[in-house]
């Protein structure tokens, strides 16, 4: 297929592609995806970074309209996480724009991601998933669903054994999900919400849009959220590294170029 995902984490995932959670799961997610990222054009330098690059749309022909609606609905989201991002950084007695700021998430590796689950029934005991358990990647998940559910938190992520809860499809809102960069970040204060979709046996659409800071973002614990009692929990990392090495990690089809900038970490 012409869309196939790409170098630049672009285009269709077939079933099963992805594994979320290798050490639980016998087989990958029960789940297609298509990833839909900033498009920016070959000619522009920010290209040459790993995970930048054009989009992959489907022929116009076949789609009309496709391209622009998802160009649209990419870059509203892009404005919605932002304002997001605004009660995260009062909360944490940072500057409201703490996260705007450049580099920082003014050039966003933000993906928006088109899954489609099939009716295969998921089976905790043998290891079949929808989607894996895990937390995603960068400072928040924006996430639409239809009103088929699945969808699962655990609240406490030490906790043996987890307990694992149904979050009710709502309609007309977005799941906010925390990320790990956001749990670096504020040193652990916010935490990555671990979660996984066990299917029903029904088909079932959602939507994720994952807001993920510049590629060149170094991502090190808060000024306000350590002191000398309570020091970084973790080191500083990049958030162009981080999401190279998850992608590598859970995604079958995933190979990256070495581009100007990657390097394995
Ligand atoms: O389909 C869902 O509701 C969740 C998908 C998800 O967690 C992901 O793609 O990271
Ligand atoms: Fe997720």
């Amino acid at each position: 297929m012409k869309v196939i995902h790409d170098k630049n984490h672009r285009g269709y995932t077939p079933f099963e592609e992805e594994i979320l959670d290798p050490d639980t799961q016998s087989k990958g997610d029960s789940k297609e995806g298509y990833y839909v990222g900033v498009p920016i054009p070959e000619s522009d330098p920010r290209s040459r970074k790993p995970l930048h690059g054009p989009n992959q749309y489907p022929s116009p022909d076949v789609l009309p309209g496709w391209q622009e609606t998802m160009d649209h609905y990419h870059s509203e989201l892009i404005k919605l996480s932002k304002r997001v991002s605004r009660l995260i950084a009062l909360a944490l007695n940072l500057e409201e724009t703490y996260f705007e700021k450049p580099g920082i998430t003014d050039d966003p590796m933000a993906s928006l991601r088109l899954l489609h689950y099939s009716d295969e029934k998921s089976n905790v005991e043998l290891g079949i998933y929808g989607t894996g358990a895990h937390s995603d990647y960068g400072l928040i998940t924006l996430l639409a669903t239809d009103d088929v559910p699945g969808l699962q938190i655990c609240r406490d992520k030490t906790a043996v054994p987890q307990v694992w809860e149904d979050v009710p499809p709502m309609k007309g809102a977005y799941i906010v999900n925390l990320g790990d960069m956001l749990e670096r970040w504020s040193n652990g204060l916010f935490r990555s919400t671990l979660h996984r979709v066990v299917s029903q046996g029904i088909e079932r659409y959602s939507i994720p849009f994952f807001f993920e800071p510049n590629y060149d973002c170094l991502v090190e614990c808060l000024p306000t959220c350590c002191s000398e009692n309570n020091p970084p929990k973790y080191p500083p990392m990049t958030s162009g590294n981080h999401l190279l090495s998850k992608y590598k990690q859970t995604h079958k089809g995933f190979v990256s170029d070495q581009k100007l900038g990657s390097s394995d970490s």
